[in-house]
């Protein structure tokens, strides 16, 4: 877009020109996005949404003693651009009256100007940029705050895509882009302000001229540029498309590599950059004829405001430093005016960027929590929980904002969604886990998994639970660890539980972290060493450390690449040890382990009550009660857990049926 020339701004920094495509809010993952139309209702929802975000930080004092900085040096700056509009003008005009008395002088202004200038505009730079990065990460604490708040980074509804990018890139993006537009909204209004004195003093006629040439600038601009703004929304969707397909690859290298899949890759890449091309030669296309006009616009503005003084230069009427300084005023009203249209497009990508991220902070609970105040109405725990389920609020509040992905199908009409009621306490002589009438729904589907579900674990038994594939077993310890609270009933648990998914979380970190996760504890190297041996990985940190223990409970490696998922769940076990959790749930968390290091696992654990899913017959023999779930069609109530008897356990030993 018009961007006309600098001529007479020596030193001062023009945020103008930092406003780019590149500078918006882009995703670098797979992008479902579409471009939000660019109208007044969208425009009116994303500054109310743009204020709710942006004003908190305000109102902290660190805030405020930075933008305030800012406010002064930005200022100061406009004031030194003016400086030297003048200082200009009588050096030229010196130069034109031969007066050299007056053109040292002028030097000796230009030098202590410089002297006075020069700071201003880099410490203007500074504290801007200062504040830019304080500013990201007062509002990236508080997003990581919500995000880990109540496990709103598990419950996110599907409609909030990529969360990684919006916390790290979109809050970034949002804080330095949204201080420049509000800088060149300042420094705009001020240049156009101080210019345009300067300007109606040299010739009003220039002054009436300037609004003549920027409002054909502006609309021939607007009509002539419009498609670019859908193109460039799509170019960086395609991009990031791109970039997610070649990402995939590389996280599933190894499956890729067994299933010979590079052929079937290497097409899904070419397409995609395909997609890239096609839609960036649509771009240069319709640049193409926008620089057309743009480019003798710009070659124009060289001699216009010259041509239009020069009869007053001739006459001698005015001095040529007034003809230099009549066209630096000239650009710089220009650049003000065309302000708009420069920065059409990107302001569009923006606002765009501001929904993503109003979005994302109600789905992380920004709507609970005033720490970013971001939405309107408070939301009562049942409302909260609809939204979580559906991705929207039931009130019919349509804002004309299309929302990303398809919205989840919505559940059945009621005033207020049942929870299933969690209640964390000590173990009784009787129960040390029960559930009561336990019915529950899929979060996003709503579809009954079962209902009504009733049993008791007592001290000292262990729970085995059966079912066929999808009957909702993961789903029911889901359920009992508090993941999954659509439904009702009641679950009385301890307080500390140990989970165990089949393919155990390995944390970034040492070894010494992958076996005290979660545990909140540091222990000793021997006990560790102790532990591991315990769990058959004695000499695991050894052949971390090429030969030194100590230093390979220290190595910090990709251990989910690394070891062996069978090596990964052993690990997981020495969890088990180093929390002493009141209960310990596993999901299939022997399955990758032969028989004989299960059973070894399992008599580790001995002393823990344990509740485990599973499809392998040989589980039966560490367990004294048995829940079967499935066959239920949605409907059917379930009896509840079963004892299994010492002959079938010893039945089962060796056996292949459960
Ligand atoms: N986040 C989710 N949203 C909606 N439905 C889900 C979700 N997670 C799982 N389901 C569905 O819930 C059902 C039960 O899933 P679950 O993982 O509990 O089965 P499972 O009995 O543990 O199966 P398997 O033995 O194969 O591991 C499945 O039909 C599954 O597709």
């Amino acid at each position: 877009f018009i961007l006309p020339p600098k001529l007479n701004k020596p030193i001062t920094d023009n945020p103008r020109t930092s406003l780019s495509t590149t500078t918006i809010l882009k995703s670098t993952t797979e992008s479902t996005t579409d471009p939000i139309p660019f109208n007044i209702t969208n425009i009116k929802h994303s500054l109310k949404t743009f204020q709710d975000l942006s004003l908190p930080y305000f109102t902290t004092r660190n805030g405020q003693i930075a933008a305030l900085t800012v406010l002064v040096l930005t200022l100061l700056n406009s004031g030194v651009s003016v400086a030297f509009s003048y200082i200009g003008r009588d050096f030229w005009s010196s130069l034109n009256t031969k007066d050299p008395l007056q053109f040292n002088t002028m030097i000796i202004k230009f030098g202590s100007a410089l002297v006075a200038g020069v700071p201003v505009s880099v410490f203007y730079r500074f504290f801007k940029e200062k504040l830019s990065l304080e500013w990201r990460e007062w509002m990236t604490v508080r997003t990581l705050d919500l995000y880990y708040e109540n496990k709103s980074y598990y419950l996110l509804p599907p409609s909030i895509d990529n969360p990684d990018q919006r916390i790290s890139e979109d809050v970034k993006s949002f804080t330095s882009f949204s201080l420049t537009v509000f800088i060149t909204l300042l420094t705009s209004t001020i240049d156009l302000a101080s210019f345009s004195t300067i300007l109606y003093n040299i010739d009003s006629k220039l002054f009436a001229s300037i609004f003549a040439y920027a409002a054909v600038g502006t609309v021939v601009t607007t009509n002539l540029g419009k498609q670019l703004i859908p193109l460039n929304f799509e170019n960086l969707k395609k991009e990031a498309n791109f970039r997610y397909g070649l990402i995939r690859v590389r996280e599933n290298a190894e499956g890729i590599a067994f299933y010979e899949g590079e052929g079937e890759e290497k097409d899904e890449n070419l397409f995609r950059l395909g997609e890239v091309v096609e839609n960036a030669m649509e771009i240069i296309g319709v640049t193409r004829n926008l620089e057309l006009f743009t480019t003798s616009y710009r070659y124009l503005v060289q001699i216009l405001p010259v041509s239009v003084v020069a009869p007053l230069y001739f006459r001698g009427d005015i001095a040529l430093g007034v003809v230099s300084q009549s066209s630096g005023a000239f650009n710089h009203i220009l650049s003000d005016l065309s302000l708009i249209v420069n920065q059409f497009e990107s302001l569009s990508g923006f606002s765009a960027g501001v929904e993503r991220l109003g979005k994302f902070y109600e789905g992380i609970g920004g709507a609970d929590g005033d720490l970013l105040r971001v939405v309107e109405k408070d939301r009562t725990p049942i409302e909260r929980l609809r939204y979580l389920i559906t991705g929207n609020d039931d009130d019919g509040d349509d804002n004309g904002i299309s929302d990303e992905t398809p919205e989840p199908k919505q559940p059945p009409a009621s005033t207020s969604i049942p929870t299933i009621q969690i209640v964390e306490t000590e173990p009784t002589s009787t129960a040390l886990l029960s559930v009561t009438n336990l019915s529950l729904l899929t979060p996003t589907t709503s579809r009954i998994l079962f209902k009504n579900l009733t049993f008791t674990l007592p001290p000292s038994q262990n729970l085995l639970i059966v079912g066929s594939s999808g009957t909702g077993k993961s789903s029911l310890l889901r359920a009992l660890s508090g993941l999954w609270k659509t439904g009702s009933g009641v679950v009385k648990i301890p307080e500390s539980v140990l989970f165990l998914p089949q393919k155990p979380y390995c944390p970034l970190g040492d070894l010494r972290k992958q076996m005290c996760y979660g545990s909140g504890r540091e222990v000793e190297d021997d006990e560790l060493f102790r532990i591991l041996e315990l769990v058959d990985l004695k000499d695991l940190p050894k052949l971390m450390g090429s030969g030194d223990p100590v230093k390979g409970l220290n190595q910090v490696v990709d251990w989910s690449n690394t070891l062996s998922l069978g090596e990964q769940q052993r690990l997981a076990f020495s969890r088990i040890l180093v929390s002493e959790p009141k209960l310990v749930i596993l999901d299939e968390a022997t399955s990758a382990l032969d028989l004989k290091t299960e059973e070894r696992l399992y008599g580790v654990i001995n002393r823990f009550e344990v509740v485990s899913v599973g499809h392998r017959p040989s589980l039966v023999r560490y367990h004294d009660l048995r829940l079967r779930l499935g066959g239920l069609g949605g409907g059917k109530m379930e009896v509840g857990a079963e004892t299994i008897s010492k002959k079938e356990k010893r039945r089962a030993e060796g056996q292949d049926v459960v």
